[in-house]
């Protein structure tokens, strides 16, 4: 219950759910095991009830056709329990990975539908943490505690009753043997559990660090950081090492006290035992019968302590299964579904803030684009310009004004409806370890041979690929094969792929000399007429050409105007296109 109640998540609708929800759809499996578990338990403890009989009737008696009759029964019951037992483990075994498969699957889409800085709020080495080593955690608690959990209590009652019906007087050693059971239970929960939060942070830890170490490679390298780095992660591995190493020591005290108790009780109902058969008040089948009896009540608490031990840290990795599920995922857009190409793209009196930000990153923009046009952006560093696309993209919805798509508020519009109609270079590319077939194909999986062949040609991507087919070429992962210059050309050649009716590049001929440049933006020309054209750009001749320029500066707009018109009457602008020598144009 008190696991039920700590386990709930809202889901995005603000359902209330448990992240054990899935069980449900396992409540078939779950109950095979239960009855499984249920008919191995009888078994079990019927067989030392058998043997006191064999014992008491057969042997005393010397009746050989009783011990037959008996020893073939119990033979029977034994092969049926082993079988009962094989099957519970087996089902108990496929519910738990069938669930973790489940959880995986959920964390999988919530992780990909979450916006870049949800993803950074925790951190990227935590959620693969997370979904990976987290999960397996409680796919563990899952599989050790589904059959347990329902034996232990049928074990406890049952083996108590069978105890209490062969011998009142022996079952009065459980009472004295449980006090120091439940003392071991309370230092267990007490001590362990603090341990386990930290080791899953610890472990966070080092994934985060490998993950820098190997995505920072080049600056580390560059600032001789070798040394400093590998400290860190020593540190790191050995607090990991520390604190793994006190759990366990704990653990590794509680199993010996474990067996110690039980073993003691077992002596004690021997040595009580031994005489009540001397007095004549029990039987010794009776008393081989209650040593089982007592075994088995004892281990029912034992196996509980055991699962507590494991407990805390399925609980610390519940938690955090539960933080990533249960994040409250920003709502984008609305459900308006925008089915026809984008005509126009106006901003109203449009302002932004950042979630938590005081100051706007945007303030009060006013424009439109339409179908044909190309619009650039200018402005320095940290002027909103790539904000600005966030927009467009509808990674976030603007804070007060408007931005229209077609006249049309772009917060009222399904965004995969929207996106699904833009081709978008973002400023820091990405490329997939594949051909440069498949790395263009993900923009758009119908693509022609002819369409990608034509996308590299406009972009100036077959200057550096190979005549003999140039689609079969190796991308390493992340472009790593390429030079800036060069990815972003392939960049520019997936977005080009694509059909859209926005064209959107985030600062993507940063890295192309002028030449290339030069050559791109006149391929460019009556290639994209169709669709309207945002170029952010930090080189006035990448935008010199397009019908319009915006200049940003902190956010707010200094400019609006053609090249020739921005030259005259701004000037920002002016001084940005001196200080690139454009002087000569005005
Ligand atoms: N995720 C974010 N959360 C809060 N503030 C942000 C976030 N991203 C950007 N900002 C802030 O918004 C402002 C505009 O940033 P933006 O990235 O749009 O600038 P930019 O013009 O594209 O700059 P650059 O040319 O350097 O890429 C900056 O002051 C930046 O600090």
């Amino acid at each position: 219950m008190i696991l039920k109640t700590y386990t709930y998540f809202i889901d995005e609708r603000g359902n209330k759910l448990s992240v054990f929800k899935d069980f449900k759809r396992y409540k078939f499996l779950v109950l095979i095991v239960l009855i499984l578990t249920f008919a191995n338990t009888i078994g079990e403890l019927l067989l030392p009830k058998m043997m006191s009989q064999i014992i008491d009737v057969g042997v005393t008696d010397q009746n050989i056709s009783y011990i037959l009759r008996l020893g073939t029964l119990m033979i029977g019951v034994t092969l049926i329990t082993i079988l009962v037992r094989a099957s519970a483990a087996y089902f108990s075994a496929k519910t738990s990975m069938l669930f973790s498969r489940d959880l995986r699957k959920r964390m999988f889409n919530k992780v990909n539908r979450m916006t870049f800085d949800e993803t950074e709020y925790f951190s990227i080495s935590s959620l693969i943490t997370r979904t990976t080593n987290d999960i397996a955690q409680i796919e563990q608690l899952v599989l050790m505690g589904l059959r347990p959990l329902a034996r232990a209590p049928l074990t406890f009652i049952g083996g108590l009753f069978m105890a209490f019906t062969t011998s009142v007087r022996l079952s009065m050693i459980v009472f004295v043997s449980l006090p120091f059971l439940a003392i071991v239970l309370y230092f267990v929960i007490k001590v362990v559990v603090p341990y386990f939060p930290r080791l899953q942070k610890a472990l966070d830890h080092i994934n985060l660090l490998l993950r820098q170490r190997l995505t920072g490679l080049k600056v580390i390298r560059a600032f001789s950081r070798d040394k400093q780095e590998e400290e860190s992660f020593e540190d790191a591995n050995d607090k990991y090492y520390q604190i793994g190493l006190k759990v366990n020591k704990v653990m590794q005290t509680i199993n010996p006290i474990l067996t110690l108790i039980l073993n003691l009780s077992i002596v004690a109902t021997l040595l009580l035992g031994v005489r009540f058969v001397q007095q004549g008040t029990l039987s010794i089948g009776a008393l081989m019968a209650f040593v089982q009896y007592i075994t088995q009540v004892l281990n029912a608490v034992i196996m509980v302590t055991r699962m507590m031990t494991m407990l805390p840290r399925s609980v610390a990795s519940i938690d955090r299964v539960k933080a990533v599920l249960n994040y409250p995922s920003r709502s984008v857009g609305g459900s308006n579904v925008l089915n026809e190409p984008i005509t126009s793209v106006k901003a109203q009196d449009l302002t932004f803030y950042y979630p938590d930000a005081n100051l706007p990153a945007l303030e009060n923009l006013n424009f439109s684009v339409y179908k044909g046009e190309v619009m650039g952006i200018i402005g320095g560093t940290g002027s909103g310009k790539s904000t600005l696309l966030k927009l467009f993209m509808q990674f976030y919805d603007p804070s007060e004004g408007k931005l229209l798509i077609n006249d049309q508020a772009i917060d009222t519009l399904n965004p995969e409806s929207v996106r699904e109609k833009i081709s978008y270079v973002p400023q820091q590319n990405y490329f997939f370890s594949d051909s440069v077939r498949g790395n263009l194909f993900y923009s758009n999986p119908d693509a022609s041979d002819e369409k990608m062949l034509d996308s590299l040609e406009t972009a100036q991507a077959m200057q550096f690929l190979p005549k003999e087919k140039p689609l079969e070429k190796t991308v390493a992962r992340g472009g790593r094969n390429y030079s800036g210059g060069q990815r972003q050309r392939l960049a520019i050649s997936r977005a080009l792929t694509r059909p859209a009716s926005l064209y959107v590049f985030d600062d993507s001929f940063s890295a192309l000399d002028y030449k290339t440049d030069y050559e791109l933006r006149l391929a460019l020309q009556g290639k994209l007429n169709d669709a309207a054209t945002i170029i952010v750009a930090q080189r006035v001749a990448t935008i010199r050409h397009a019908n319009k320029i915006l200049v940003l500066e902190n956010g707010k707009v200094q400019g609006l105007g053609s090249h020739d018109e921005l030259m005259q009457s701004n000037q920002i602008y002016r001084e940005i296109a001196i200080s690139q020598g454009e002087e000569e144009d005005v």
